[in-house]
């Protein structure tokens, strides 16, 4: 009799004690990100991911701005999006390292209820010999030109939480964001840099209504992924079909589900929901449900990421040897 007592108690009371406890204390708390009718800015909005995702946004009735370098591709994105949405956006050129430049067009553009920073650049390589100028370039474009960007930005989103409703900040990472991957030293130090980053911002701006995405996508059909193929060590490319690849459209669809539930991290694939779980972390959760998928499976997914490892040494391992 004791042990029916004991496993009822154990199997069914412990369980509902924690989702009750994690349903009380998941902070921030959840809250939902409007998009029609929204003032919506992408940064490399002109190609990839930042494309598909200006389409969705002007597809739900957004008003988007697009910034990029190259005025042509995004004379070329703004028809496209026309043709597809029948809307019109916004184009800037600019490049995110100017950080003067960056101030101009965001104050020319209106003030902003949801920033996507998706800029991004990729030039993978052994360090040892990579060129020095390649790795700042990494850096210089995606960490600084992150916080170029959304220092820019903040001040006028700020203005108009009260009148406009709940704001965004999405921040476009990736799974090299979250582990260190072969011929990433730079790119995956730039990515993991947007995580200190997005975590610390979302304490500073939580009570202003503004909530914090960092998106983690796998390789992406882009054209940056097209030429970074170009030059990639055959071991990046080992590695990275640990994860698989998506379409650019998927990987938007999944950005803006995260970005309008106001999720923390946003993982795009099966393999990316795994990786979510195994570097959670400190970060904020505010889905109890998931937090507590996150606390059961902690130890198990430790052990399958101590798996991923082994067969990533294999395979460096085994390339040395044949060579
Ligand atoms: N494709 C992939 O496999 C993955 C991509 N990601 C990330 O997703 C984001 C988008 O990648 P993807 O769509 O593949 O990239 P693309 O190379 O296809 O597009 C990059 C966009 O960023 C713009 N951009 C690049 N540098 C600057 C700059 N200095 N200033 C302003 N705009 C700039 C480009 O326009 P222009 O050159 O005209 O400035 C372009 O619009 C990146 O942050 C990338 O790291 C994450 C995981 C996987
Ligand atoms: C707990 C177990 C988790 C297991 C899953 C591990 C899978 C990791 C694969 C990492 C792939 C990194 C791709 C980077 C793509 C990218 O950013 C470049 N294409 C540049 O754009």
């Amino acid at each position: 009799m004791a042990g029916v007592y004991f496993s009822f108690f154990s199997l069914i009371l412990i369980p509902l004690s924690l989702l009750l406890i994690l349903y009380i204390i998941v902070r921030p708390k959840p809250s939902r990100i409007p998009i029609k009718n929204r003032h919506v800015f992408i940064t490399g909005g002109s190609s990839g991911i930042g494309l598909a995702l200006a389409n969705l946004c002007a597809h739900h009735g957004a008003d988007v701005t697009l910034l990029a370098r190259d005025v042509k591709k995004l004379e070329e994105a703004k028809q496209s999006i026309k043709l597809a949405t029948g809307r019109d956006v916004k184009v800037f050129s600019a490049d995110v390292r100017d950080y003067d430049a960056v101030s101009r067009v965001v104050e020319e553009a209106g003030p902003i209820d949801v920033l996507v920073c998706n800029h991004g650049v990729f030039v993978p390589h052994e360090l040892a010999d990579q060129k020095v100028d390649e790795i700042k370039f990494m850096l210089d474009v995606n960490l600084m030109g992150t916080f170029h960007l959304i220092r820019a930005a903040l001040p006028g989103m700020k203005k108009v939480r009260a009148e406009k409703g709940p704001g965004s900040i999405a921040i476009m990472s990736s799974q090299a964001g979250q582990v260190g991957i072969y011929g990433y030293t730079a790119y995956s130090a730039s990515k993991f840099g947007l995580k200190g980053l997005a975590e610390a911002l979302q304490q500073e701006v939580i009570a202003d209504n503004i909530h914090v995405s960092l998106i983690f996508p796998p390789d992406t059909e882009t054209p940056g992924l097209a030429e970074e193929t170009k030059r990639r060590p055959q071991l990046t490319s080992i590695i990275a079909a640990s994860s698989g690849a998506m379409k650019a459209d998927d990987v938007a669809k999944k950005s803006l589900d995260g970005i309008q539930s106001g999720s923390f991290v946003v993982p795009c694939n099966f393999e990316g929901f795994l990786l979510s779980i195994a570097t959670a972390g400190l970060s904020p959760q505010r889905s109890y449900l998931l937090a507590f998928v996150e606390v059961m499976t902690a130890g198990i997914i430790r052990l399958v990421g101590l798996f991923f490892q082994w067969n990533w040494y294999g395979s460096i391992e085994k390339w040395h040897s044949k060579k």
